[in-house]
C-alpha cells in the first residue's frame, strides 16, 4: 500500500478534488432520504402542498449537484488511476533500461512484460476502485450509521449484529485470496512466455510438426491460469450472496420491529422510509468497501512484483563520476581477463591478454562455445570481467561513463536485430543526426544499397516487426550500415558476415577497410577467408587463448588454427600461405 501511496502522492490536488466530490456525493445521497422523510411526516401528514413543492425543488437541486459530483468523482479517479499507472510503467521501463543481461536472465523477458503491463493494470483497477469507492464508502457508512442511530436506536441495534459477521467474512476471503493471486500472476508469466515462444518460433514449430505438442503446452498453462482465476472469482462471488442474505434477514427483522412500533405510535412512517434508505446506503457502502478489501491482495501481489523490479540493483553500474572525456582513443587492451557467468560455475574465459592499437583489425576464431561472443560482450560491459581488466588507453572501462563507453562502440551482433519502422529509421538508429548522404553512404558500404533501391519505397520501405520481411543477409547488411553511420572508434563484428555469400563478404570487407580508417576492428568469424588479412588473429579453445599472430604465423605455430584453416581452404591456398 505504501508503494501505491507513494505514487498517489504526485496527484495531491486531484485527490483533494476527489475527496470533496466524495463528501458532496455522500451528502446528496443521504440528504435526499432525510428530505423525503420530512416531506411525508410534515408535508403529506399535514396536507401542506407548499411544503411538498419546496422539498421537491430541493430534491431536484440536490440531485443536479449529485450528478455533477458523480461526474467529477469519475473524472478524478480515472485521471489519477491512469496517470499513476503511466508513471509506474515509465519507472519500470527506465529501470529495465539499466538492467544488465544478468537481470534480464533472472526475471525473464516475458515476466518483465507481464509486470510492466498486466501488474501495472491491476494496480490501475485497484486505485480506480479505491478512489471511487474506498473514500466514499467510509464516509457514507459513517453518515448512514449516524443517521440510522439518530432515527431509531432500537432498529439500529439489529444492524449492529450483522456487521461483525460481514467484516469477519471479508477478512477471511482477503486472507485466502492472497496466495492464489500470487500463483495467478506467476501462471500469467508462464502463459506470456509460451505465447511469445510460440509466435516467434512458429516456423520451427510448423517445420517439425509440433503444433499439437505446443497446443497442449499452451492449454496446460492456460488451464492453470484459468483455475487460479476461477478460484479467486469463486471466493469473491461468495461474498455477495452471503451479504444479501444477511441484509434480507436484517430487513425482515427491522420491518417486524418497525411495524410494532408504528402500531404503538412510537415511530412515524416517514422515519421508517428514511431509515430503510439509510440502511440501504449503509449496506451498500459496506459491500463496496468489502469489494475493495477483496481486491487488495491482488493489487498487493502486483505491487510487490513491480517493486521487485524497481528495487533491483543492477550488476553493471554506471560509475557515479564516470569519465566523460571523449578522446581519440589509441588502444584497447585485455589484461589477464577471466570470466565466469553470474549463474555459472566454470570459467568461460581464462587469462586472456591482448592489445589492439588504433587501426588494428583483431580477429577471433575457435570452435563453437570457445568463448568468442562472451569475450566481445565484455567490451560494451554487457557483463563485467570476473578477473583482470579491460582498458582503453590504460583506463579501466568500468571507470568510463557507460554511455560514453558505448558511444565509442559500433556493435554488430550475431543475430541482427531490426526494429519496426522504415529502412532509413533502422540505419539512423546508429546516429539520429546522420544526413541522408551519410545514411545512404553507410548502406552502400554495407552492400545494402542495391537491395534497398530495388524496394518500391527504397529507404522509406517499412521493416515489419522483428524484420521478418527481409532476408538474414539483408538484415546483417542493415545492421552493419547502422554501425557504420555511427562512426565508432571500435567496431565489433560478432560473426556478422555469416549470412553473406562469399562474393558480398569479400566486397564488404574491402569497402569496410577504407571506411573504418583509424578505428579498432574486432571480428569474430567462422570463415578463415574473412580474417586472413587481420593484423592479429586470436585462437580460442575452451575459453583459453591457444594462439595469437598473423594468419601465416598461426599456420606454422598453432595446430588448432591450422586444422580450422585446412578444413576451409584449398591445398593451394594453404600452400601459398
Ligand atoms: N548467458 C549465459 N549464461 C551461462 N553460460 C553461458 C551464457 N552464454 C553463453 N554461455 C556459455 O559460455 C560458453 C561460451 O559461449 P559463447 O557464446 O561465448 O561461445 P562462442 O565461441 O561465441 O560460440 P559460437 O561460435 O557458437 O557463437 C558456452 O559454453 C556457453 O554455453
Amino acid at each position: 500500500m505504501r508503494f501505491i501511496l507513494h505514487y498517489l502522492g504526485h496527484y495531491k490536488k486531484l485527490i483533494l478534488i476527489n475527496i470533496c466530490s466524495v463528501f458532496g456525493f455522500a451528502l446528496v445521497e443521504l440528504g435526499i432520504p432525510t428530505i423525503v422523510a420530512n416531506m411525508i411526516d410534515v408535508g403529506v401528514m399535514n396536507q401542506d402542498p407548499g411544503y411538498i413543492y419546496q422539498m421537491g425543488l430541493l430534491i431536484v437541486v440536490i440531485s443536479v449537484v449529485g450528478v455533477g459530483g458523480t461526474i467529477l468523482l469519475g473524472y478524478c479517479s480515472a485521471k489519477i488511476s491512469t496517470s499513476i499507472t503511466r508513471d509506474i510503467r515509465n519507472d519500470v521501463f527506465d529501470k529495465i533500461q539499466t538492467f544488465s543481461h544478468t537481470e534480464f536472465n533472472r526475471f525473464g523477458i516475458s515476466s518483465l512484460i507481464t509486470r510492466t503491463n498486466n501488474d501495472a493494470f491491476q494496480i490501475q483497477l485497484f486505485v480506480n476502485v479505491i478512489l471511487r469507492t474506498a473514500l466514499l464508502t467510509p464516509v457514507m457508512l459513517g453518515l448512514s450509521v449516524f443517521l440510522t442511530i439518530r432515527t431509531s436506536l432500537e432498529l439500529s441495534a439489529i444492524l449492529a449484529g450483522t456487521f461483525p459477521i460481514i467484516i469477519l467474512g471479508v477478512v477471511l476471503v482477503a486472507w485466502m485470496s492472497h496466495p492464489i493471486s500470487q500463483k495467478q500472476q506467476k501462471s500469467l508469466d508462464g502463459l506470456n512466455r509460451i505465447s511469445r515462444e510460440n509466435l516467434t518460433g512458429i516456423r520451427v514449430i510448423r517445420a517439425f510438426n509440433n503444433d499439437a505438442y505446443e497446443e497442449t503446452r499452451f492449454n496446460e498453462t492456460n488451464d492453470a491460469y484459468t483455475d487460479h482465476s476461477k478460484k479467486i472469482f469463486k471466493l469473491m462471488s461468495l461474498t455477495q450472496p452471503v451479504f444479501f442474505c444477511l441484509m434480507n434477514i436484517a430487513m425482515m427483522l427491522i420491518f417486524w420491529v418497525a411495524s410494532t412500533k408504528i402500531d404503538a405510535g412510537t415511530l412515524q412512517i416517514g422515519k421508517l422510509v428514511a431509515f430503510m434508505d439509510y440502511l440501504f446506503h449503509a449496506m451498500l457502502s459496506m459491500m463496496l468497501f468489502c469489494s475493495v478489501f477483496i481486491m487488495y491482495p491482488r493489487a498487493e501481489v502486483s505491487a510487490g512484483r513491480i517493486k521487485e523490479i524497481l528495487d533491483t540493483d543492477p550488476l553493471i553500474k554506471n560509475p557515479e563520476e564516470g569519465i566523460h572525456v571523449q578522446r581519440n582513443m589509441q588502444e584497447l587492451a585485455f589484461n589477464h581477463v577471466s570470466f565466469v557467468y553470474p549463474d555459472g560455475e566454470e570459467k568461460v574465459l581464462d587469462d586472456i591478454s591482448f592489445t589492439a592499437k588504433k587501426g588494428d583489425m583483431i580477429a577471433f576464431i575457435g570452435s563453437t562455445g570457445s568463448g568468442k561472443s562472451t569475450l566481445i560482450n565484455l567490451i560494451p560491459r554487457f557483463y563485467d570481467v570476473s578477473c583482470g581488466s579491460i582498458t582503453i588507453d590504460g583506463i579501466d572501462i568500468r571507470n568510463f561513463d557507460l554511455s560514453v563507453l558505448r558511444d565509442k562502440i559500433g556493435f554488430i551482433p550475431q543475430k541482427a536485430n531490426l526494429f519496426t519502422g522504415t529502412i532509413a529509421d533502422n540505419i539512423r538508429f546508429g546516429n539520429r543526426n546522420a544526413s541522408d548522404e551519410e545514411m545512404k553512404h553507410s548502406a552502400d558500404v554495407a552492400q545494402a544499397a542495391e537491395f534497398i533501391n530495388n524496394k518500391p519505397l527504397k529507404y522509406d520501405d517499412l521493416i515489419t516487426e522483428s524484420g521478418t520481411n527481409v532476408s538474414g543477409g539483408q538484415k546483417q547488411r542493415l545492421s552493419i550500415a547502422r554501425a557504420i553511420v555511427h562512426h565508432p572508434q571500435i567496431y565489433i563484428f560478432d560473426d556478422s558476415f555469416s549470412a553473406l555469400d562469399f562474393k558480398t563478404d569479400a566486397i564488404l570487407r574491402n569497402r569496410l577497410k577504407a571506411e573504418t580508417g583509424d578505428a579498432i576492428v574486432l571480428i569474430v568469424a567462422q570463415r578463415v577467408s574473412s580474417i586472413m588479412d587481420a593484423s592479429q588473429i586470436i585462437v580460442l579453445n575452451e575459453g583459453r587463448m591457444v594462439g595469437k599472430g598473423t594468419h601465416q604465423e598461426l599456420l606454422k605455430a598453432c595446430p588448432i588454427y591450422y586444422e580450422i584453416a585446412a578444413s576451409q581452404l584449398t591445398k593451394e591456398e594453404l600452400g601459398n600461405a
